[in-house]
């Protein structure tokens, strides 16, 4: 529980235009939803992109808000603090109420396109090594020291994120690895935090529908990394050297930059890059020193990744070795290249991959494994960047022998125009729409033989499928198991 603060205490070093009366009220938590609301919160009235939270300020308030930040004054009888912006001064507001936790533990912010889930579990996985009570926040949802908690955004509403490092706080975490979305940045979700460490992944086409242009998008990613001052010292900002993003972000880095990659000229460098069926094996260069890594996920991009994690490790004072040990340790992260075996004699993988780039990268790894045809089953997300169907039906076709176009979560959209879209971009490849999922996955096991690999991508880890507001249960590993089984195979997956 926080410590309850009197209004003025919080408002201190904020930015307000006025305030009503009686600003001493004593505030015990904070919220955004009136749903939510728990007796003596501060109701933060946002104008959201569906409906204005102003208009819920009544029903916060019966249910016990003791106060409101509103972008104008409403007609109700509690203290009203007028801001310019609330969702810029939401999270700062929101780490004075949580008793600024941020401040009490290590935080590590990873951003960037793909490779953020991953490089948290990373990070946690080296941590923990070291002897670190750890937690972390992410599209998996959070885990506080091994202990799962739901969630559903990759970075949570930014009093969510003050919450929840205010509970990792108290019990007793000392380090806290957190993905950091382009919206996150964008929506101040992680306003008031304060980062020891940022770590850039890369950047490739995604979320256009939020952000309109690549540029708008690398400029909410960069604010990760011009916000990273404040009190925490030192700082550091742990760059992608091989991306053309590097130069933006190591310009506008508050930190001291180190760079990682494989083909650039970088403080970190991979060397002997080995991408094998069963993972990735490279000598990393540094300083004066070398270091050997393997990391039991294949791909190229697993380089990167395992390497932007060792470079946090080392540069953090860790043993090179240990962190090393760590990464060879990870057995691979939730729906992340995650095989189905049943005793089949031919490859199910099951992969998040849900961008153009992610999906080139995995149809490629998995093709240049497979002996007979790669089999890939995708779709794209609805009333999501529609630019990037075209472009992952280009990616699957040009690396696939056979493509089954599909659904993903369809949400408000007609899943067959989404389909549609999609197949402009899939030519010189055989291929097949089947608009139900489980269909789909039932027909590319029904159709592979000997040799083969399935790449079931978009949905990874999801254990459900949206359809127009409404949430069915739905997880492609699931679904791949039941197939098999269907086909006779019975082996207990290993
Ligand atoms: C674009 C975006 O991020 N939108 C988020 C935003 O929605 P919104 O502004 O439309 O909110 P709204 O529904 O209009 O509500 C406005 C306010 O009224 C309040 N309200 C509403 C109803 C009520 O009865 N009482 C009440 O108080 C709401 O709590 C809110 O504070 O605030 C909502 C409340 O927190 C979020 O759920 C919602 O996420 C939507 C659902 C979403 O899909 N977000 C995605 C795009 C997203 O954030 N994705 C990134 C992923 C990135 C990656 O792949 O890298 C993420 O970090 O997850
Ligand atoms: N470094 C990388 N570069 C490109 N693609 C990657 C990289 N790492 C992972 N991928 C691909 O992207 C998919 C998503 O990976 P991951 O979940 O780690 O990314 P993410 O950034 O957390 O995505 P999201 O926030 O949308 O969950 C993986 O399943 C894989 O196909
Ligand atoms: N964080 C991403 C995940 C997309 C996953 C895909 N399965 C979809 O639903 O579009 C998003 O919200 O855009």
């Amino acid at each position: 529980m926080p410590t309850a603060k009197s209004l003025s205490e919080i408002l201190e070093g904020i930015e307000i235009i006025s305030s009503s009366a009686d600003i001493q009220v004593i505030v015990r938590g904070m919220s955004m939803d009136s749903r939510q609301v728990q007796p003596g919160d501060l109701y933060v009235c946002v104008p959201g992109f569906q409906v204005d939270g102003h208009d819920f300020a009544a029903a916060a308030i019966a249910s016990g808000a003791v106060a409101l930040v509103v972008e104008r004054f409403l007609p109700l009888d509690v203290p009203q603090v007028l801001v310019a912006n609330v969702r810029q001064v939401m999270g700062l507001l929101a780490s004075v109420v949580y008793d600024r936790p941020s401040e009490h533990l290590e935080l590590v912010g990873v951003t960037g396109t793909n490779g953020k889930t991953t490089i948290t579990y990373l990070i946690e996985k080296i941590a923990a090594k070291h002897g670190k009570k750890v937690g972390l926040i992410g599209t998996l949802g959070s885990r506080i020291d091994g202990r799962e908690l739901p969630g559903e955004r990759t970075t949570p509403e930014a009093i969510d994120v003050q919450k929840l490092l205010g509970e990792m706080v108290a019990e007793g975490v000392s380090l806290a690895v957190m993905e950091v979305s382009s919206h996150a940045l964008d929506l101040g979700r992680v306003a008031g935090c304060e980062f020891a460490a940022g770590i850039f992944t890369n950047l490739t086409q995604d979320h256009l529908d939020y952000h309109k242009t690549m540029e708008e998008y690398l400029n909410a990613k960069s604010r990760l990394f011009s916000n990273l001052k404040g009190k925490i010292q030192p700082k550091i900002s742990i760059l992608n050297g091989d991306d053309p993003a590097f130069s933006k972000l190591s310009q506008v880095s508050a930190a001291p930059v180190v760079s990682y990659g494989i083909y650039n000229s970088v403080d970190y460098r991979a060397e002997n890059v080995e991408v094998t069926t069963e993972g990735v094996r490279f000598r990393v260069r540094f300083r004066d020193e070398v270091q050997q890594i393997w990391y039991a996920t294949p791909g190229i991009f697993s380089v990167y990744n395992a390497l932007a994690a060792f470079v946090w490790g080392v540069e953090r004072g860790y043993d090179k070795a240990t962190v090393a040990e760590a990464l060879t340790e990870i057995s691979g992260v939730p729906g992340r290249f995650e095989s189905v075996r049943l005793g089949q004699p031919f490859q199910v993988i099951v992969d998040y991959a849900h961008t153009p780039d992610g999906l080139v990268n995995v149809v490629r790894t998995a093709r240049d494994f497979t002996k007979g045809k790669l089999i890939t089953v995708f779709g794209c997300g609805g009333d999501r960047d529609r630019g990037k169907r075209p472009l992952m039906g280009e990616a699957a076709s040009q690396w696939s022998d056979f493509v089954i176009v599909t659904s993903d979560n369809p949400r408000t959209e007609d899943p067959d125009q989404i389909i549609q879209e999609i197949l402009t971009g899939v030519s010189g490849v055989d291929y097949v729409a089947l608009r139900d999922r489980r269909e789909a996955v039932w027909s590319a096991c029904r159709m592979a033989k000997a040799g083969d690999t399935i790449l079931i991508a978009g949905k990874g880890h999801e254990t459900y499928q949206i359809f127009g507001t409404e949430v069915h249960p739905f997880d492609d590993r699931e679904v791949a198991r039941e197939a098999l089984r269907g086909l006779g195979y019975a082996q207990v997956d290993s």
